[in-house]
């Protein structure tokens, strides 16, 4: 199969993980025939230094003229004192938006290699597997006004949160479909004590629920949410919730599985080309040094894989590959103990390529 990627590597680690992902899909491609073309733009800090925009429209119409699209992660210190029209976050935001990819799914699978990378302990992350599902075009990031301006007399800043009847439904179907084909259930996460848009939420996922008989729901307010995903993670199979709920829950997630470095995404709408990106940012702190896990965007290449391009048995052959390279015990740092030998970028992207080299190569052929 022929396919027509759109890379955009972004700022910070960004550019050195997506690196080791087009390695990675360029084996995938030369093992199982497929080509894929591979069509890089810019978005975030880059695009501001080069275009004075961190969204070009060029980069949006190559998105959309592409089977999937593939990010780093964009930010960065140097960017930080822009005005938030012209800060990277926002091009990715545009992004989002345009390619109206409403849906963004961070499953959260822990290894059992890895809890000891944890800092929790291993019977309450041992066999984690849960997914969160991200509103990502709605919500507080998105809200107008988002504005500074005079309140009695002194500066304020205004966000606003809000939500359609329409956006709530369509991604609380969305968990509901996947919950189908999981452990059935889902938690629907909100703040409806205190937020109206919560309230409405949940009466929402009520009656999407309706038409789902077999799926248990459950509701939970957020407080309580990130409380229980560190006491006892496994009570949940999909956690649906709105977009900085998602944004903060799966950050925190991020550490049932030893590192925010391993957390893939996959951003999705309703038939358009899918966004693929890890779950962390640009990593200021390790950029240029090497450092940075790649698992997690690589891990995000097999959900494009499966997602965006139906090759289900590549996917899988992927994630088999990236289990056995924990298996074997190979570390980065943010995953390594104090006793193992650290691997850069690089190497555990070679890592990745040799051992899926070799799974492919030992299962039957269909
Ligand atoms: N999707 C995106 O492009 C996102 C961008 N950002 C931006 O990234 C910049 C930095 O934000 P932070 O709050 O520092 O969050 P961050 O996610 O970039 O980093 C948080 C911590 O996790 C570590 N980390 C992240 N990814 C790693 C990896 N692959 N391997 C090893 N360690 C890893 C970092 O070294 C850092 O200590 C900011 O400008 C922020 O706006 C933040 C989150 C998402
Ligand atoms: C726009 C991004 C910086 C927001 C974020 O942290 C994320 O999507 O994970
Ligand atoms: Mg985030």
């Amino acid at each position: 199969m022929n396919k027509r990627i759109t890379v955009l590597p972004g700022d910070g680690i960004g550019p050195e993980v997506v690196e080791g992902a087009i390695k990675v899909l360029d084996e995938v491609a030369a093992l199982y025939g497929h080509k894929f073309d591979y069509n890089y733009e810019k978005i975030g800090g880059v695009a501001i230094d080069q275009e004075n925009t961190p969204l070009p429209e060029q980069t949006v119409n190559a998105c959309k003229e592409s089977d999937g699209v593939l990010l780093g992660a964009v930010g960065g210190p140097k960017w930080d004192t822009l005005p938030g029209d012209m800060r990277p976050e926002t091009g990715l935001l545009g992004l989002r938006k345009a390619l109206n990819l409403f849906a963004n799914l961070r499953p959260v699978t822990g290894h059992e290699s890895l809890t000891d990378s944890s800092t929790l302990r291993k019977e309450v992350v041992d066999g984690v597997d849960l997914m969160i599902v991200r509103e990502l075009t709605g919500g507080l990031y998105f809200g107008d006004p988002k504005e500074r301006r005079q309140e009695d007399g002194e500066e304020a800043a205004v966000d606003t949160l809000s939500y359609k009847r329409s956006e709530i439904e369509r991604i609380v179907r969305r968990a509901f479909d996947l919950a189908k084909v999981r452990r059935k259930k889902v938690t629907s996460v909100d703040k409806a004590n205190v937020l109206e848009t919560s309230r409405l939420w949940r009466e929402v996922a009520e009656e999407v629920s309706k038409d789902y008989p077999e799926i248990e729901i459950e509701h939970m307010l957020v407080d309580n949410a990130a409380m229980q995903l560190i006491r006892d993670p496994k009570q949940f199979d999909v956690v649906v919730t709105e977009n900085m709920f998602g944004d903060i829950l799966s950050d925190e997630a991020s550490m049932l599985t030893g590192s925010l470095g391993m957390l893939p995404s996959a951003s999705i709408g309703s038939g358009g080309p899918g966004l693929y990106e890890p779950v962390h940012g640009s990593a200021p702190d390790i950029a240029g040094e090497k450092k940075a896990n790649p698992l997690a965007t690589i891990a995000s290449t097999a959900m494009m894989l499966k997602y965006s391009f139906n090759m289900v048995e590549e996917a899988e052959a992927l994630d088999a590959a990236l289990a056995e390279v924990l298996t074997q015990g190979h570390r980065t740092g943010d995953i390594a103990k104090p006793e193992d030998k650290v691997l850069n970028t690089e190497e555990m992207t070679e890592k990745v390529i040799d051992l899926l080299r070799k799974q492919v190569k030992a299962a039957p052929s269909s």
